[in-house]
This record gives structure tokens, sequence and C-alpha cells, in this order.
């Protein structure tokens, strides 16, 4: 089973063009879509959840396996329907009835999805409130919720159905570190036979968890592949050195300077160069590195 994507595109009636040719191809497995603020992500992940129309381009979902509802290949953008049935979504606005009960909700959400036996419903209603982490909290209303527990229980419902394509969009923004843990834990626990693609600003998301991923900016692809392979292509081109904040602009005019960052009262610049940089130190490439040479190198070409 895999998601094909193949040059989509897409322009806001305000002229903004939010998507241009984006094509990628999705496996099994834990996806990452990073890419910073007004990328594209949004615009993407709705129009995989059917939500919104693309002006040109192709989604397909190939190899359903039997047992799905709709075994085989699907249209995205025309089988909206079909497509629903196996698709499960967490936006990234996601709003809650305050006055509802978890357990409810749950429910309501479950027989919306075609779930109409009763005692099956409860069944999956009250495994998923195991699985997120809610159980105790099942009759308490959702409007009393902390921003963790809305999230959790924003998975439980995506995951109604068994659905085999499963999209979270920027799901760990505003969590504290030991609910971003629980989420990342939850995340991984997806079976294996399920594509989830998790879009994100945040790059630890997708080093702790993808096994594949793309960058986007501006609307385009900047780079896809498994993410060590991204990074061990960066090995011996990423170069540090500690410096005065004043002294900031001027390197910026001088070198590559994709990422500064504050550490013990200096500042740490990290520059982009393939050959040895002088008063530089060589450095061992992350993904943050990777992240921010391509979106670097993606500004200045657009800017330039
Ligand atoms: N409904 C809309 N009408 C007009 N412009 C839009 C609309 N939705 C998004 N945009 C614009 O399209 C571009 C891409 O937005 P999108 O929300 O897809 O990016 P994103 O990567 O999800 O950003 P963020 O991380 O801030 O959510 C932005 O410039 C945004 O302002």
């Amino acid at each position: 089973m895999q998601l094909e994507i193949k040059e989509l595109s897409k322009t806001y009636s305000n002229g903004v063009r939010a998507l241009k040719g984006v094509s990628l191809t999705i496996r099994q497995g834990m996806f990452g879509l990073l890419g910073p603020n007004g990328a594209g992500k949004s615009s993407l992940m709705r129009t995989i959840a059917t939500l919104q129309e693309a002006d040109s381009g192709s989604v397909q979902l190939t190899g359903l396996p039997e047992g799905t509802s709709m075994p085989g290949d699907l249209d995205i953008l025309t089988q909206k329907d079909a497509v629903r049935r196996v698709l499960g979504y967490l936006p990234q606005e996601f709003g809650v009835y305050p006055r509802v009960t978890a357990e409810a909700m749950l429910d309501h959400i479950a027989s919306l999805k075609g779930i109409a036996n009763g005692r099956e419903r409860k069944e999956i209603v009250q495994g998923l409130l195991q699985k997120v982490n809610l159980y105790d909290v099942r009759k308490k209303n959702l409007g009393t919720y902390s921003g963790g527990m809305k999230q959790r229980f924003g998975i439980a419902q995506a995951l109604i159905g068994s659905p085999r394509l499963i999209i979270v969009d920027e799901p760990t923004a505003g969590l504290d570190p030991a609910e971003r843990n629980r989420f990342h834990n939850l995340l991984s626990e997806i079976g294996e036979n399920t594509i989830v693609i998790l879009s994100t600003h945040i790059v630890e998301d997708v080093t702790n968890l993808c096994s594949d991923m793309a960058i986007i900016c501006l609307g385009e692809v900047v780079a896809t592949g498994n993410p060590n392979d991204l990074v061990k292509d960066l090995t011996g081109k990423v170069w540090q050195k500690f410096v005065e904040k004043s002294e900031i602009d001027t390197y910026r005019k001088t070198h590559r300077v994709i990422s500064t960052q504050l550490k013990g009262g200096k500042t740490r610049i990290h520059a982009y160069s393939e050959v040895p940089l002088t008063d530089f130190d060589a450095v061992t490439p992350d993904l943050e590195d990777l992240y921010f040479a391509k979106i670097t190198e993606k500004m200045e070409v657009t800017t330039v």
C-alpha cells in the first residue's frame, strides 16, 4: 500500500500559490512532513483528507488490502466517500464540544463512521479510551481536558474504524514535554500496515518517529527520503563557530549561515560549506541542520 502524490498544485482565490507541483511517494509507516509556517503542509494534508480541492495533479492510494472497505486502488481526489472510510484525520485546529463527555463523543463519531451495532461500538470506544489513556476520565466533559488530553482524544477519534491512512497535522504544538512524549508513544503504536503522515514544524518529532520524510518550503518539496540518509549527505558540509551576537549579521553576509543558537551567553552559528571554513570547527550534522540547510537554500534562491 502506498500514497502517490503527483504534481499537486493549489492556488487560493487570494492568489497565494500554496502548492506548486508537489510530488511524493509515501509508503507504510510513519512519514514526517516538515516545513516552516506557511510552507503548504496543511493545504497538502487537507487535500489528502478530501477536505479541499486541488487545481491540478493526482493523489492515488494504491494496494489497499483485501478486508478493507475498498480493496485495490483509490483516487483520493475523486473517490472521496470511499477514501473517508479508510481515513483517520486529526486536523491542526481540533475543536471539541465542551459539554460532551469523551465517551459519548467517541460513541457518536463511531456511529457516524458507520459502526451501527451498539455493543460493537461500545467495545471499540472502551478499547480506544484505554489505548489513549483517557479511560479514567471518560465521563468528564471534553471542555475540562488539558491540551494534551484533547490531542489524545483527537487521536482516539482518528483511529475509529481502523483506518489505513492516518493524517495528523501539527499534533504536538503547545504540548509540554511529558505530553509530547506520551503522544509520540501513541503514534508509534499505530500498526505497521498503516500509512501515517505527521505534519509538523518540530524537527525532533520527525527524528524520534519517522522512517521517511519530506521537507516542503514555499509550496515545493525541497528534500525527501530516509532522515538518516538525507543527513548523511550533509557530512563534512556543516561548520560551527561561537561568535558575539553583534557579529551575526557580518557572518551572514560572508557565509551561508543556516542556523544561530544562543548557548551559555554566546551565539553558536552553523554554516553550510562544501569546503572547510577558516576558524570554524567541523560538526556532525543532524536533522535540524538538514532542515535549515534546505529551507535557507530555498529562501535564498527565491529572494535573489
Ligand atoms: N483558505 C486559504 N485562503 C487563502 N490563503 C490560504 C488559505 N489557507 C492557507 N493559505 C495560505 O497558503 C499558504 C500555505 O498555508 P498552509 O496553512 O498550507 O501552510 P502550513 O505549512 O500548514 O503553515 P502552518 O505551519 O503555519 O500551519 C500560506 O501562505 C497561507 O497563508
